[in-house]
Parts: C-alpha cells; structure tokens; sequence
C-alpha cells in the first residue's frame, strides 16, 4: 500500500478561456474542479495504476467535505483529519496556447493539536505501507521542521518515505535521510542555492542533496525529463511527447509511477517518465491509467548527457 500525506490539500479548479486579460470580466469556456493537492494526486495516480493507496490529509469546512466527496467517487482511500479551517481551493487559469497561470491559496492554520493528529493518522496506517508519500507545501500553523518529524516518524516504525517539498521543509527533512526526495528543476536549484543550465549541473545538485542526506533523488527537469541520482550512479531518462495539454500535476503523477514500480533503479525511472510523459498529454490535473502509458517512448540510460543544455534553466 502507498500511503500519501498532503498537509495542505485543494480543490483544484480549471477555468478555461480564450485569453487571459488583466482588469477584465472573462467569461469561462469550460471549467472543471478536481481534488487537489501534490500527495492527493500522487494517491490518484497510484489508484489509477490499480494499486492500494490511502491519503492522509486534513480537511474542514464546504470545501474539505467536497475534497472527500470526490475522493470517494474516484473509490480512493481517505483518512481525513476533521480541521476547524477551511480547505482551500486553488484556481488554475488555462489558455487554448497551453499558458497556464496558477494561484495558490495559502490554506487554513492547522493548531498544534491538528498538526499532532495528521502525524497520527499517518502512525496508526505505517505498518501497511511500502511507501510513504509526503507532499506539497505546508499549511500555515506548521514548523518548517514538520517533515523532518514525520520521517523520523516513520522510520523509526520501519516505513519508506518519499518526499515532495521545497524550501525550508525540504532542507530540514533531508538530515532525517528521506529514502527518496523529488525536487522539479527549480526546487533542486533553489535547495543548491544557484542556478542550473545543464543536465550535468543538475547531476551535481543532485549529487549534493545526497551529500545532505537524501538516500536518493528523482528529479524532474520538465520537457528535459528526469534523473535518479542514488548509491549505485545516475541515471537519465526522457520520452517523446507529441503535444502537451496541462502539466498539472505531472511531477506527482511522476512520483507515483515511481513508487507503482517498486521506488528505486532505472526501472522505476522509467516508470516515473512514463507517468510524466502521459500526464502533461491529459487535461488539468488528471492522472494517467495503464492505457495511457507508452512504455515504448521511454528512453533510460546510466550514459548522462551532462552537456546537454535544459529547455528550461532552473
Ligand atoms: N513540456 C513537457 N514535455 C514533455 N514532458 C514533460 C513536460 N513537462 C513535464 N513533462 C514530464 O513530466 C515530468 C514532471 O514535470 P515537472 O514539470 O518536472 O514536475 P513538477 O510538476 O513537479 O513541476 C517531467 O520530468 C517530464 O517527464
Ligand atoms: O502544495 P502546493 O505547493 O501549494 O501545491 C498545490 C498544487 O499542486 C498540485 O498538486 C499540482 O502540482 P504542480 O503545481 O506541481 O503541477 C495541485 O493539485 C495543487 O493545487
């Protein structure tokens, strides 16, 4: 079972129109809601890979109770954790040219006391999980050291974490050895405080998080793919996509295929590809199922091209 916790969940909402005009009255051509959150869509991904997943995440007023609605629709797991504040909804604004403009809401204030019950939610599940998935920014209320605790947590009781931050939270929690962290190419810039032009350089950042205590990274270089750096070298893997649609939440659906596929080596890699690769060809944030993969447009390879220049410098 991969259990995945989400401390600041969404409603993620989609509005479609023509184009994106500050000032103005715009009317939407379509618009969708979908439940949000990086470790809620990791749960998505892994449930639509048709393996057992149970998310772990606070949720209070309308929109919580929602947020567990859809949830139940799409027969995911959840174990919500009852918060006075309300779940935030989160507005992604999409363009028919793929610009997409997003706005996070920062979320409710969890008490010390909710904190402490998110962390126990996840102790009294750890011992059916293969792997935990910690992801997403923290909710206000929330030390930055919160992760940090939860992989302490967790490892103490025998679990496997993975973890999706950045910032602060992410630098607390690597002293803890967090079994694999998966930084997009801005998160690996900004954990190594500078920027990164190549594939190689971003080889090295990797390489550095190990050096400050993560057992393994996965990280995700958009349109230039993604790399494993762990204990046996690196690994570098694309796929060819014919036309992106949203790359919501396609890092999640990168670090499910991960984790579906047993979370470590260049198999797993390519899993992670995969996902990624099906998901920024789906609409909004949804998550790809088997039929969407195309195994056969994944190319892996431990021969990096460190040269190689990013489409997108972090
Ligand atoms: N423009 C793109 N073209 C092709 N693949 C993409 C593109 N954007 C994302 N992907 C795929 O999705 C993965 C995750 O996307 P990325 O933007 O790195 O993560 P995040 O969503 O965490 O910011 C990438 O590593 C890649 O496999
Ligand atoms: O926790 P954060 O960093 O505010 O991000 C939350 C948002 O991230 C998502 O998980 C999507 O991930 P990406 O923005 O990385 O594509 C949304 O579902 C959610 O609205």
């Amino acid at each position: 079972m991969i259990l995945t916790v989400t401390p600041n969940p969404s409603l993620d909402r989609t509005y479609e129109i023509p184009v994106l005009e500050r000032g103005a009255v715009l009317r939407a051509t379509a618009d969708r809601v979908d439940p949000g959150g990086k470790g809620v869509n990791v749960s998505r991904a892994v449930a639509a890979a048709g393996q057992r997943t149970v998310a772990v995440l606070p949720l209070g007023g309308p929109e919580g109770a929602l947020l567990a609605r859809l949830l139940e629709e799409l027969g995911i797991e959840a174990a919500g954790v009852p918060v006075a504040g309300s779940t935030r909804v989160n507005i992604s604004v999409a363009e028919p040219d793929g610009t997409l403009t997003k706005l996070n809401a920062s979320g409710p204030e969890l008490t010390d006391a909710e904190a402490e019950a998110v962390l126990e939610a996840v102790r009294t599940r750890v011992e059916s999980a293969d792997w935990i998935a910690c992801c997403g920014s923290l909710p206000r209320g929330l030390a930055p050291e919160w992760y940090a605790e939860l992989v302490a947590r967790a490892h103490r009781a025998g679990a496997r974490i993975a973890l999706d931050t950045s910032g602060p939270s992410l630098t607390a929690a690597l002293r803890e050895r967090p079994d694999v962290v998966k930084p997009n190419a801005e998160e690996l810039a900004q954990a190594v405080g500078r920027p990164l032009a190549t594939v190689g350089e971003a080889v090295k950042a990797a390489e550095e998080l190990r050096g400050l205590g993560a057992r393994a990274v996965l990280a995700s270089l958009g349109a230039d793919g993604q790399l494993l750096v762990d204990e046996t070298g690196a690994y570098f893997g694309t796929a060819q996509v014919t036309a992106v649609r949203s790359n919501v939440g396609a890092g999640d659906a990168s670090l499910a295929g991960f984790l579906a596929a047993g979370g470590s080596g260049p198999a797993a890699l390519a899993s992670a590809v995969a996902h990624g690769a099906a998901a920024v060809q789906l609409p909004g944030s949804a998550m790809p199922t088997p039929a969407d993969l195309d195994p056969s447009a994944v190319v892996t390879t431990a021969d990096i091209p460190l040269d190689r220049v990013l489409k997108e410098p972090a």
